[in-house]
């Protein structure tokens, strides 16, 4: 796939005097100059001829100490906070305009820049911790059965119509979602589906925009690095349930957090609860029945029933009770968006895989296991995809996996203890290390390991994802199931600033070449 740099703008670039600008949004000014803006960037290695560029206070540095590099790339002009202003004072010689917040105001200026695009699309959006991007596809398959041209804003890709390109982020900051949506406009593409991350809503890069549904899949824990606790996360995710940012909300109550989404919600709320047992089962307004797992693992039935009486048997694509909730969901977001129920159900039963979401790499035949790529990378969504795994597997079931570096350190020894738990042979190594010794955090993952493994039975390290993924080949018999969790669609690996080109998948098919090649050696305990 493409990567996005430059490639995320409609070809008819907007004209907007600054001096506009200044008057629609009460900004501080230098009196009479203007200048012509064509694009908006919030940072300075995207700035295209024309740009305004927005220079945010950061968590670790002020945008201001990069003006100098955008406007060598030919800002025109600069936005910032009165600190970024003070520190500008003779070093570009652009005009500076000064507002208190910037970040606050950065996803207004930049709807205001394209000439409000959102207005012209159909916005689903859908936040949660697990399942944004299953969820996601899902939806997009439903608005496809009304729209003949539809986009996806997530983690695995930036698709408007036919063209896609790897997506920087989850949620792309607010220049490049309304400078997206302006293309989808002029594409003709009348629906979009986008995940909305935490981060996303709690950096403003939201701002401007008010989907048409909002969704609401689940609260687990992750992120706590950023948010602090589970209350600041969850106060995060429920900013996009006002009615700045939505019109309507479709929340799964199948946990407290849902409830209390759905309690404290300003906007009209539709709750699924999409397990009998569910937190919510009792009062939900739509609810999910008579769930069976397919005999082939692949797919799951069940009847979702609505508040009026309305009930349709739906299914859901993809394996385990997870894909049965993210069906649902995705059902009544779509139908909520305009999509009849019925149409709505059949096209996400028909909806194509997702990118590294049980993602089947390589079938199961006399010869080899079967191969899977999962994005699980929280503890919750660990356990689901292991026990969603073990119905379909005759033999062992064989894991590779690790963790994130610079990312919630908490979760290490937790996820090494469910896979020892729920795993048969496990294959511990590194996913981003980031900044951080890949070792440390394999031992932390060990450490779970070994509480609930103490003698170490089966349990393999490598300090190479490929080997890992080579070894777990090795060791897995065609009854065997393999499965390589958290980094599901991922281009790359972030280890010490740099991003190697590296794809679970492709690994796992490298694999099984060269175990058809003949015997390897892999890297053991
Ligand atoms: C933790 C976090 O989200 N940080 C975001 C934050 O960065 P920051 O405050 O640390 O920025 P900084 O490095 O101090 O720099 C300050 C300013 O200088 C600018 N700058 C910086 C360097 C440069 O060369 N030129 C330049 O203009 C930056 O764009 C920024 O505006 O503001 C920046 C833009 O203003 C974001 O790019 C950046 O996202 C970083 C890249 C990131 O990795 N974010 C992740 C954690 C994230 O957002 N993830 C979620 C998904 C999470 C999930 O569900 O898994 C996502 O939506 O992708
Ligand atoms: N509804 C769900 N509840 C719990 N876990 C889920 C759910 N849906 C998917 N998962 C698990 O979480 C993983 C990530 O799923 P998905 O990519 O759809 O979520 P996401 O919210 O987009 O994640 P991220 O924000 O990290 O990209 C899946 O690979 C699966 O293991």
């Amino acid at each position: 796939m493409t990567p996005p740099v430059g490639r995320l703008r409609p070809a008819h670039r907007p004209a907007r005097h600054l001096t506009d600008l200044v008057h629609e949004f009460s900004l501080d000014a230098p009196a009479g100059l203007d200048v012509v803006l064509t694009g908006v960037a919030v940072g300075s290695a995207e700035v295209e001829p024309g740009d305004l560029f927005a220079a945010l206070p950061g968590l670790r540095r002020h945008g201001a100490d990069f003006a100098d590099h955008a406007v060598r790339r030919g800002a025109v002009a600069v936005l910032t906070d009165p600190s970024g202003a003070e520190a500008l004072v003779g070093v570009v010689d652009v005009p500076v305009v000064v507002a208190p917040d910037p970040r606050r105001l950065l996803g207004a200026v930049s709807a205001w820049l394209y000439g409000e695009p959102a207005r012209d699309v159909t916005l689903v959006g859908v936040t949660g911790t697990n399942g944004k991007t299953t969820t996601t596809y899902f939806v997009d398959a439903a608005l496809r059965a009304v729209h003949e041209r539809t986009a996806v804003i997530g983690t695995v890709e930036l698709r408007v119509g036919d063209e896609a390109v790897e997506s920087p982020r989850t949620t792309v900051e607010a220049p490049v979602l309304h400078g997206l949506l302006a293309l989808m406009r002029e594409r003709g593409v009348t629906a979009c589906s986008m995940e909305v991350s935490s981060h996303a809503i709690a950096l403003g890069r939201i701002g401007g925009l008010t989907v048409d549904v909002a969704g609401f899949t689940n609260l687990q824990r992750d992120h706590l690095d950023f948010h602090g606790d589970m209350d600041g996360y969850f106060a995060a995710k429920s900013r996009l349930f006002v009615p700045e940012h939505a019109k309507r909300a479709v929340v799964c109550v199948d946990d407290e957090w849902g409830l209390r989404l759905a309690a404290q919600s300003e906007i009209p709320v539709d709750t699924v609860a999409t397990r009998e047992d569910s937190a919510g089962a009792r009062t939900a307004r739509w609810r999910v029945t008579d769930a069976t797992i397919g005999l082939d693992g692949v797919g799951s039935t069940f009847t979702l029933t609505g508040p009026d009486g309305e009930s349709v048997r739906a299914a859901s694509p993809l394996p385990g009770l997870v894909n049965v909730s993210n069906a649902a969901v995705a059902v009544v977001l779509a139908h909520r968006a305009g999509v009849p129920l019925e149409l709505a159900a059949d096209a996400v039963a028909h909806a194509p895989g997702v990118p590294g979401r049980m993602e089947r790499v390589v079938e199961r035949d006399e010869r080899l296991p079967l191969c899977l790529v999962d994005y699980a990378h929280t503890p919750d969504a660990l356990v689901l995809a292991l026990e969603a795994v073990r119905p379909i597997t005759p033999g062992r079931l064989v894991i590779v996996f690790g963790s994130d570096g610079d990312r919630d350190r908490g979760k290490r020894p937790i996820m090494g203890q469910i896979a020892a738990r729920l795993a048969d042979v496990l294959v511990v190594t590194d996913e981003n290390p980031r900044s951080e010794p890949p070792e440390s955090i394999r031992a932390a993952i060990l450490e779970g390991v070994r509480a609930e493994r103490p003698d170490g039975r089966d349990v393999h390290e490598s300090d190479s994802r490929e080997r890992a993924v080579r070894l777990a080949l090795d060791l897995a018999r065609p009854e065997d199931t393999v499965i390589v969790t958290g980094k599901g669609h991922e281009p790359t690996q972030e280890i010490d600033g740099v991003f190697h080109r590296y794809n679970d998948r492709d690994a796992l098919l490298a694999a099984v070449r060269a175990a058809a090649a003949g015997p390897t050696s892999g890297a053991g305990a």
